[in-house]
């Protein structure tokens, strides 16, 4: 039976199966946990499904409305592991627990959904990649222009954002969330192509009014003015769909989400989803995380950090003026020292984390224990903060934290507190009369079970009579066989063992209730000053983000300064011309593994570019840095733009608002069948949106096709970069050809990347130097790779066989030749003298001569006009 197509009438169902699939129809999208006992399990559909992804075995049990109940179960104490995998592979669970009162009512204990998991909305720190934010985001189309709406619900922030369909895949792939929702009926392409786990919504929850009214609620506002986000609408709609979805998996109102953030295109250097693959700044081009240019620079000490490092990497501002302010600061941690606040960061906890919990009352009290740390070392911290640049100041005014803070947890916290509230041992001794009074009995208990213990045995003369205490059955006496014959008559028989059995006195009952409940009293107690706790808190949320934000920027920095000094990196200029102009520039990560594996030092290149010069033509051997040194030059360009320092030994960049990359790589062989479809979409969409200011990287394009075809349309390529784009672009082919491009082209330099022969060898030199290559050695490299030699041989008589008819019966073409008119379509009215001579011609009016003669006439015209 499909559970999803369960009717809503359950009667004829087992009360228990009833209960099910009204809580099932509720959320016919999601995995619902069923709480049993200790175990969660999963029916039906859900079970089959249980099944493929968590390997968990399928039983049938019973039967329901005629059907055998289909069933898979997870063990309570397992829940947060498979929970952790149904999150990663983008799925959503619901958690149905039992809350009513065993034997309460007739039927099975009320059940409800406690919380619903989802890949974008979880906050359990155990679900939670330490070094990646969860984004959800919510993305929707009004007409042409696509609303996006974003969550990160651990940082308490929102974010709202308008493109239109081209920008769509840079968006995606900057914000990188964790899930999307979309109008069930509408999936934009974008966001299938991008391959990212989908929550369909209904369409009508996709309501730019309600959005706005929901924002305004949320951020306790009565417009967006304010945040320049009033004229948003498809953002609006966006965001109402946002909002419900978070509500509801997390069963309450999101009272942490106070801020707002707008992001516009333009305030961001543009980075497509093209360049982040192909530069590999957090996954190499195979989909691991290391190494990378995030993994090289991430040495952050606090999982903030590393969220915050990932995010200013892909979002590099586009204004100077972040970048400078965060130069200075690493200047100033260089000069002064950053290994003291690196040190002190070590022993932070997750303020950000733990904040988010705190505001949707889930911290745990251990988190509080760490939150109280971290509080109290925070004066020592700011300590190794050094003084002078204006953000190192701001952000150690936000480790300024209330001191009233860390007092409160101070006194309301055990030293060490238990896991979970139910178990008792949370809140401190002394900080309140009452639990005081209540956990004082039960420290008493162990003295009066002794004092009881050594009267009853003086009383009866057992000398092996033993007072005791056991969860299920209490309080007891305990007698052996041997000394039964000598109990009093107030014993009442409580329990028979094998060889004893157990008694309880008036007195020991009365013990009993006065300290069971007190235990009892003291938790409820407990739980009630946890919540007082966590109110007060609640009302230093601010307090709490800004200062987790300042810890992580200070992460940060601290860590660039590291990288900075650790790998001889230098501080770019930035000046209001334009150029690229970097000296001495390495590829970061290529020259750490070159230094991990051994394998040599990384030969240093420079790169000029400026309003003369703003177009290479890189060639030279395979293998010979080609696609290694454009990679650099977008590196660099890139950390200039958030701040951090560069591999380089000098730097000066004018504007930049882009960095496109055509790299043919790893994604020619996921795609086989359309690597060259793909090579003409990215190259197109480069073409569209690069303008004078935008660094292009192009890398052998028009490999994907046949020579000519190539050929012809890498030139057509490079002559619009060149000259309608006007784009500093580095653009490495092995189509000698295209050496020629330059001579026609005054912006336009060749360049090469140098080896040298060595008999029959080829050794790389990988030094990027003026002037084309000589010439290709693809046979050399053919030989390196260990190909065979008879192969070699058979593949350089060919070549030289090719070159000598090449060189013989060269035709000239003019590949950079100005396009030609289009011809003119049939419906165009033409001014065409010929034509108008023709239709004045009347045939059979004219004598063969004339006829002859008009031939001629109209012939010579024809060869006028062309
Ligand atoms: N500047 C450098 N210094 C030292 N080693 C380098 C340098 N540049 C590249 N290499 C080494 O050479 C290898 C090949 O470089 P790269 O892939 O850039 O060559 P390529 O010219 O683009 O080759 P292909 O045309 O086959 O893609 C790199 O993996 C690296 O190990």
């Amino acid at each position: 039976m499909n559970s999803a197509a369960a009717p809503d009438d359950f009667s004829q169902h087992t009360p228990m199966m009833a209960q099910y699939l009204r809580i099932k129809a509720e959320y016919p999208e999601t995995l619902v946990f069923y709480r049993m006992g200790d175990f969660y399990e999963v029916f039906f559909d859900d079970a089959r499904k249980a099944n493929q992804l968590l390997d968990v075995t399928l039983t049938t049990r019973g039967q329901s409305a005629g059907a055998p109940v289909v069933m898979a179960g997870v063990p309570v104490h397992a829940l947060e592991a498979y929970l952790a995998k149904l999150i990663k592979l983008g799925e959503a669970v619901a958690i149905a627990e039992q809350v009513g009162e065993v034997g309460a009512s007739k039927g099975p204990v009320e059940r409800k959904v406690v919380r619903v998991v989802t890949p974008g909305t979880v906050t359990d720190t155990e679900l939670l990649a330490d070094k990646q934010d969860s984004i959800l985001l919510s993305v929707t189309a009004q007409g042409k222009t696509f609303g996006l709406a974003w969550l990160s619900l651990t940082q308490g922030q929102l974010g709202l954002g308008q493109c239109d369909e081209r920008e769509l895949g840079s968006w995606l792939a900057r914000l990188s969330p964790a899930e999307v929702l979309v109008d069930r009926d509408k999936h934009p392409a974008a966001v299938l192509a991008a391959r990212l786990p989908i929550t369909n919504r209904p369409s009508w929850q996709f309501d730019a009014q309600l959005g706005l009214r929901k924002l305004c609620q949320q951020l306790s506002v009565a417009s967006l003015q304010g945040f320049n986000a009033q004229e948003l609408t498809a953002a609006h709609a966006a965001a109402a769909a946002l909002l419900s979805y978070a509500e509801h998996t997390q069963g309450r109102a999101l009272s942490h989400v106070k801020s707002l953030q707008v992001q516009r295109a333009t305030d961001l250097l543009d980075l497509p989803p093209a360049s982040q693959r192909n530069l590999e700044l957090t996954q190499t081009l195979r989909g691991e995380t290391s190494p990378t240019l995030l993994s090289l620079l991430d040495t952050c000490r606090t999982g903030m950090g590393s969220r915050a490092l990932r995010h200013w990497l892909l979002h590099p501002p586009r204004d100077r003026a972040p970048a400078k302010a965060r130069q200075e600061a690493i200047a100033e941690l260089l000069t002064t020292g950053f290994e003291p606040l690196r040190e002190a960061l070590r022993q932070v906890s997750d303020v950000e984390r733990i904040a988010a919990r705190i505001a949707l009352r889930q911290v745990r009290p251990r988190e509080l224990a760490g939150l109280r740390a971290t509080l109290q070392i925070l004066p020592e911290l700011a300590q190794t903060v050094p003084t002078g640049a204006p953000l190192l100041d701001e952000l150690a005014q936000g480790l300024g934290a209330s001191p009233h803070l860390a007092e409160l947890l101070i006194r309301a916290i055990a030293e060490e507190p238990a896991v979970l509230l139910r178990d008792g041992g949370v809140i401190a001794t002394g900080f309140d009369e009452q639990l005081d009074e209540l956990r004082a009995i039960q420290n008493n208990c162990d003295a009066f079970l002794l004092d009881l213990e050594t009267r009853e045995r003086a009383r009866t003369g057992i000398s092996n009579l033993r007072v005791q205490f056991n969860k299920v059955h209490g309080f007891y006496i305990e007698v052996t066989t041997s000394g039964l014959d000598k109990v009093p008559l107030d014993y009442q028989r409580r329990q028979t063992l094998k060889n004893a059995e157990r008694f309880i006195t008036p007195e020991l009952k009365t013990f009993e209730d006065k300290a069971l409940s007190a235990q009892e009293r003291a938790l409820a107690r407990e739980k009630l000053l946890f919540e007082a706790v966590i109110d007060q808190l609640t009302e230093e949320l601010p307090t709490l983000a800004r200062l987790a934000r300042s810890l992580a920027a200070l992460d940060v920095l601290a860590a660039l300064a590291e990288r900075a000094a650790t790998l001889n990196w230098c501080r770019p200029d930035f000046v209001s011309h334009p150029c690229i102009d970097i000296q001495g520039g390495r590829h970061p990560v290529v020259e750490a593994r070159l230094r991990e594996t051994g394998g040599g030092e990384f030969m240093a290149n420079d790169c000029r570019l400026d309003a003369r010069t703003k177009l290479m033509v890189i060639t030279g051997p395979n293998m010979g840095g080609k696609s290694t040194f454009m990679r650099q030059v977008a590196l660099i360009a890139l950390l200039s733009a958030i701040g951090s320092y560069v591999p380089a030994t000098s730097c000066r960049l004018g504007p930049i608002d882009a960095i496109h990359t055509r790299i043919g790589a790893a994604d020619d062989l996921a795609n086989a069948q359309s690597t060259f479809m793909l090579e003409m979409t990215e190259a197109a969409a480069i073409l569209h949106s690069a303008s004078e200011q935008s660094l292009v990287l192009m890398d052998e394009i028009g490999r994907g096709t046949s020579t000519f075809d190539g050929l012809a349309l890498a030139g057509a390529i490079a002559t619009h970069l060149h000259d309608k784009c006007r784009a500093f672009t580095l653009f490495a082919t092995h189509y000698f050809e295209l050496t020629e491009f330059p001579a026609k082209h005054p912006q336009a330099v060749n360049m090469h990347v140098s080896a040298v022969e060595s008999g029959e060898d080829i050794v790389f030199l990988h030094e990027i130097q003026p002037g084309p290559a000589s010439r290709s050695y693809g046979v050399q490299v053919a030989r390196l790779a260990g190909m065979p030699s008879p192969v070699v041989r058979q593949a350089r008589a060919a070549l030289e066989a090719l070159e000598a008819r090449a060189s013989e019966g060269e035709i000239q073409i003019d590949l950079f030749a100005p396009p030609p008119e289009p011809a003119p379509s049939a419906s165009a009215e033409v001014e065409s003298p010929l034509l108008d001579a023709l239709r004045d011609v009347d045939p059979d009016a004219l004598s063969p001569r004339e006829a002859h003669a008009m031939l001629y006439q109209l012939k010579s015209m024809a060869s006028q006009r062309h």
